[in-house]
C-alpha cells in the first residue's frame, strides 16, 4: 500500500487506492494501530506552537523553528477558565450538567481558543473535546443577529446527532432571559436529513449553529441556499475520517479555502488521532487551512480514560431452562 501524506491526498491528481485504507490509517499507514502509539508516556501536555514550526519530514528547506512549550496544570474550575467569554447562563448549564472540573484539553486549549487563535485539539476519546469547541463557539456568537455563525463539520449522521443534542442542551433558553432576548439556534444539516425543510428554515431565519455532514453541507453551498459570509467559528470534528474517500477530501478543501478563507475565522480541527501531526500542521499552514499561528494542543497521558469519566459495565446472566433446550 503505498503511503500517502496529506499534502498528496489533497493535490488534485489523487487518486483512491483500489482497497479503502482505514481512515484512522491515513496519516500513518507504518503503524498498524496509531491510537496505540500515543499512549506511551507522555504525562505533561504539549501545547506546540507553530508559529515557528519547521515540518522535518515535510520541507527540509524550511528554515523556520518548532517551539514546544509545557504547560502546568493550573487546577481551575471551568468556571473560572470560561468567566468573560462564555455567556453566563451557558456557564450555569455547563454546571447543572455537571461539568466543574476541566478534562485535560479543555484546561489547555481553552484560554488559547478564547485568544482567538486557531487550534488542533489532538485528544484521546472520550476527553471533551466536543465541550471544548462547543464552549468556544458559545462564546463567539451574537444570539441576536440571524446569520449562521458557527459551522461544526462532521463524518457521520450519528456523531452530528450527539454534537447537536450536547449543543442544543447548552443553547436552551433560560426562563430569566425574557421574550425580547433571541435564543441560540442549532441545525442539524446532516445526511438523511430533511433538506428541502432546512433549505426553507436557512432562508426564512438562518441559525446561529450548523452541525453538518459534508455531503449535505455542500448540497446547500452549491445551490447557493447557504452562506458561510457571518461564519466565524469553523470546527472540523474528526478531522482524520474526512480523508475517508476523495469525494470528502476535496469538499472539505473547498470548504477550507475556497468557500470561506482562513483569515476570516477561527479554525478548529478535532481528533483523537493524528499519527503525523507535525505533517498534518504543516499542512494547515502551507494550505491556508489556519492561519500561521495555529496552536497544537496535543493531549497525550498515561491513562487510557481521563480520571474523571467512568466507564460502568452491567452484566446479565441467562438461565435457560430444561424448555429453552427442548
Ligand atoms: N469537564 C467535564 N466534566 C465531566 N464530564 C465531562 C466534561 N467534559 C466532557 N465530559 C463528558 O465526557 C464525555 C466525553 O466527552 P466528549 O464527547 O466531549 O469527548 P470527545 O473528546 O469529543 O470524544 P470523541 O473523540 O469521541 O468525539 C461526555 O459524556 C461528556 O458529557
Amino acid at each position: 500500500m503505498a503511503f500517502l501524506s496529506l499534502t498528496q491526498l489533497l493535490s488534485p491528481s489523487w487518486v483512491l487506492p483500489e482497497k479503502p485504507i482505514p481512515p484512522r490509517m491515513l496519516f500513518s499507514p507504518q503503524n498498524p494501530n496509531p491510537r496505540l502509539s500515543f499512549s506511551i508516556n507522555c504525562t505533561s501536555l504539549l501545547l506546540t506552537s507553530t508559529s515557528h514550526f519547521r515540518p522535518s519530514q515535510a520541507a527540509p528547506n524550511s528554515s523556520s523553528v518548532t517551539t514546544t512549550t509545557e504547560i502546568g496544570d493550573g487546577a481551575s474550575t471551568l468556571r473560572e477558565i470560561c468567566e468573560g467569554h462564555v455567556p453566563e447562563h451557558i456557564l450555569r448549564r455547563v454546571e447543572e450538567v455537571g461539568y466543574v472540573v476541566p478534562t485535560d484539553v479543555q484546561r489547555q486549549a481553552l484560554p488559547v481558543l478564547f485568544s482567538g487563535r486557531d487550534c488542533i485539539l489532538h485528544a484521546q476519546t472520550g476527553s471533551g473535546k466536543t465541550l471544548t469547541y462547543l464552549l468556544l463557539v458559545f462564546s463567539v456568537i451574537n444570539t441576536q443577529r440571524s446569520a449562521v455563525q458557527a459551522l461544526i463539520v462532521v463524518p457521520t449522521r450519528e456523531l452530528g446527532m450527539q454534537v447537536t443534542k450536547v449543543a442544543r442542551m447548552l443553547a436552551a433558553k433560560p426562563l430569566e432571559l425574557g421574550l425580547e432576548q433571541k435564543s441560540c439556534s442549532v441545525m442539524a444539516l446532516l445526511d438523511g436529513g430533511m433538506l428541502r425543510r432546512h433549505k426553507s428554515w436557512l432562508k426564512a431565519e438562518p441559525p446561529t449553529i450548523v452541525v453538518a455532514t459534508m455531503g449535505s453541507l455542500c448540497q446547500m453551498l452549491e445551490r447557493r441556499t447557504f452562506k458561510l459570509e457571518s461564519m466565524q467559528v469553523l470546527v472540523v470534528d474528526e478531522v482524520d475520517f474526512m480523508f475517508n474517500s476523495s469525494k470528502e477530501v476535496s469538499s472539505l478543501r473547498k470548504l477550507l479555502t475556497s468557500y470561506s478563507s482562513s483569515d476570516n475565522r477561527q479554525t478548529v480541527f478535532a481528533s483523537a488521532s493524528i499519527p503525523q501531526h507535525r505533517r498534518f500542521l504543516y499542512d494547515c499552514i502551507q494550505q491556508k487551512w489556519t492561519k500561521s499561528d495555529v496552536v497544537h494542543v496535543h493531549v497525550n497521558p498515561i491513562e487510557p480514560m481521563p480520571s474523571c469519566l467512568h466507564h460502568r459495565f452491567v452484566a446479565y446472566i441467562l438461565t435457560l431452562g430444561r424448555r429453552d433446550f427442548q
